[in-house]
């Protein structure tokens, strides 16, 4: 749903990690036993309060947490993901290929995510860590049709509509 407040909404196309156990200060060696699986995700921004929040120094929640601003597929667990620092996910808008990119690129890997993060706020069985998009994020409109997945894994799709309240 793009809500009322923004006119440039982005797809973002993720992988999420599901914490099956919780705890503060990870070290990255122990992180991936803290990890129960994955998911596909859609961080889906409203980029131009994101840039407006950013220029002021305030917090993106408005951009990033309006409901609906994060589809999230069925659970994966971790079996059926042996390398999740190798795993190419895609987004396609009505049809056109928009987003592609391997989890190899990411500039920071799971277990440094996971460690740092835990250092800051304790993690708790259930949560979920959406970890970067890849390249070609861009906007979406009313109607489009929005086709996601992690290859060989699992595939969603969903359509755009308006905040009609
Ligand atoms: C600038 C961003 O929105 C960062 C982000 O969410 C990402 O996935 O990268
Ligand atoms: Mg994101």
């Amino acid at each position: 749903m793009v809500p009322l407040y923004t006119n440039n909404l982005h797809h973002e196309v993720e992988l999420g990690v599901v914490i099956g156990k919780g705890g503060t200060s990870i070290p990255q060696a122990a992180a991936m036993e803290h990890v129960a699986g994955y998911a596909l995700c859609l961080d889906m921004t409203a980029r131009d309060i994101q840039d407006e929040c950013k220029s002021k120094g305030l917090p993106w929640t408005l951009a990033k947490a309006f409901n609906t601003s994060c589809p999230v597929s069925e659970f994966i667990p971790k079996e059926r993901i042996p390398d999740p620092g190798s795993v190419n996910l895609w987004l396609k808008v009505n049809d056109k290929l928009r987003q592609s990119g391997c989890t190899s690129q990411m500039i920071f890997s799971i277990p440094y995510l996971i460690s740092y993060i835990s250092d800051f706020i304790t993690l708790e069985e259930g949560d979920l860590i959406l970890t970067g998009t890849p390249k070609g994020v861009s906007a979406v409109q009313e109607h489009d049709e929005l086709q996601a997945g992690i290859e060989d894994v699992v595939t969603m799709s969903f359509r755009v509509d308006r905040q009609d309240y």
